[in-house]
C-alpha cells in the first residue's frame, strides 16, 4: 500500500527533490503540495492538489504524512497544524531555535513528528561511530569541525555540524554552550584544551560537506561525509516518511530510532 505524503515548498531544492521522487515511487502518492503563491507556477503539471496554505489541504488529505523542508517558521506552523488533523510530519529543516526544538518535542506528544538535521545514511552512520572513535583517540586529541555548502544556505552552522558537535562534545563530557568556538580572529591566545571548534564555508554548488578532525600528537585523524546529490537525503526523508506511519506518537523520533541504535 503506498504511503500517502505532502510535500512543503515544492519549488525548493529538497522540495522539488521530493516531490520527483515521491511521483516517480509506486511505493508513494503524492497528495498534494504546498508553497509559496510567487514560487507556484509550474506546479499545476504535478496532477495533484497545489495550495498555499497547508491548512487548505490536510482536511483532504487524512493521514498523509507531511515533509517539510523549508525555513524554521514555516516548519512550526506546518507541524502545528498537523497537530490539529492529526498528520504525522517528517521535518529536515535546519536552524530551529531551541524553542521551536523544545515546541517540536511537546507537539510530538500528540502526533507523530520525525527530525533530522541530516537524513544520509552516511551521516548518521558517523553519529554513531563517532563517539567511539573520541574515546579511544582521548583528550590529548583537539577536536575541530568544518563543513561546507552552497552559497544559498541561509544558516550557519549547518544542522548536521551542530549534531555532530554535541555528539563529540558529549562523549568528552562537555557542553557546546561552554566549549564551542565558531570563529577565530586577531591575537586570540593559544586554544584552550577544552575547545572544539565548528566552522562553515560556503561557496557554489556543493550539496553538503562535513570533516571531523581529531588532532593529535604527531598524527590526525580525519572523518569526511560528502553528499553528492540531494536525492540522498530526500531517499532518506522518504524512508522516514514510510517508517513514521506505523509509529504511535510520544516523542520526537529521528535517524538514531529509524536505524535501530
Ligand atoms: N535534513 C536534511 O537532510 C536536509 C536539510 N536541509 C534543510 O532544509 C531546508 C530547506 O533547504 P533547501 O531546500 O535548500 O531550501 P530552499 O530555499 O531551496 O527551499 C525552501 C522552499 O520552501 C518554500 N517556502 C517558504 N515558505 C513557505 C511557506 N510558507 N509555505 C510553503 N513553502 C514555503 C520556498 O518558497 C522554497 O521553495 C534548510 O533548512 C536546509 O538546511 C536541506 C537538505 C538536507
Ligand atoms: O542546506 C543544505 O543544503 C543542507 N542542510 C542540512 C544541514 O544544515 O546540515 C543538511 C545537508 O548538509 C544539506
Amino acid at each position: 500500500m503506498s504511503i500517502p505524503v505532502i510535500i512543503m515548498g515544492a519549488k525548493g531544492r529538497m522540495g522539488s527533490t521530493l516531490t520527483h521522487l515521491a511521483m516517480e515511487s509506486d511505493q508513494f502518492t503524492l497528495s498534494g503540495v504546498v508553497e509559496r503563491a510567487e514560487y507556484s507556477k509550474g506546479l499545476e503539471t504535478l496532477g495533484c492538489p497545489v495550495k498555499h496554505d497547508l491548512a487548505e489541504l490536510l482536511p483532504s488529505c487524512p493521514g498523509a504524512t507531511v515533509i517539510d523542508f523549508t525555513a524554521p517558521e514555516v516548519s512550526l506552523d506546518s507541524a502545528r497544524k498537523a497537530s490539529k488533523t492529526g498528520n504525522p510530519i517528517v521535518i529536515g529543516t535546519t536552524g530551529l531555535s531551541a524553542d521551536q526544538q523544545s515546541e517540536l518535542e511537546t507537539l510530538a506528544r500528540d502526533i507523530p513528528i520525525f527530525w533530522s538535521p541530516n537524513m544520509s545514511i552516511g551521516v548518521n552512520a558517523l553519529v554513531r561511530v563517532l563517539p567511539m572513535l573520541e574515546r579511544i583517540l582521548g583528550e590529548a586529541y583537539d577536536m575541530e569541525i568544518t563543513e561546507i555548502h552552497h552559497h544559498h544556505k541561509k544558516d550557519a552552522p549547518s544542522g548536521t555540524a551542530v549534531k555532530l558537535a554535541q555528539v563529540l562534545a558529549e562523549s568528552r563530557g562537555w557542553k557546546m554552550d561552554e566549549v564551542g568556538n565558531y570563529g577565530r580572529q586577531g591575537i586570540i591566545g593559544a586554544r584552550p584544551e577544552k575547545e572544539l571548534g565548528v566552522h562553515a564555508l560556503r561557496g557554489g554548488d556543493v550539496v553538503g560537506d562535513h570533516t571531523v578532525y581529531f588532532f593529535g600528537p604527531g598524527e590526525r585523524v580525519e572523518v569526511t561525509h560528502r553528499a553528492h546529490s540531494r536525492e540522498n537525503f530526500a531517499r532518506g526523508a522518504l524512508r522516514a516518511a514510510t517508517w513514521l506511519s506505523s509509529r504511535k506518537p510520544g516523542r520526537l523520533y529521528s535517524m538514531g530510532q529509524l536505524l535501530g541504535e
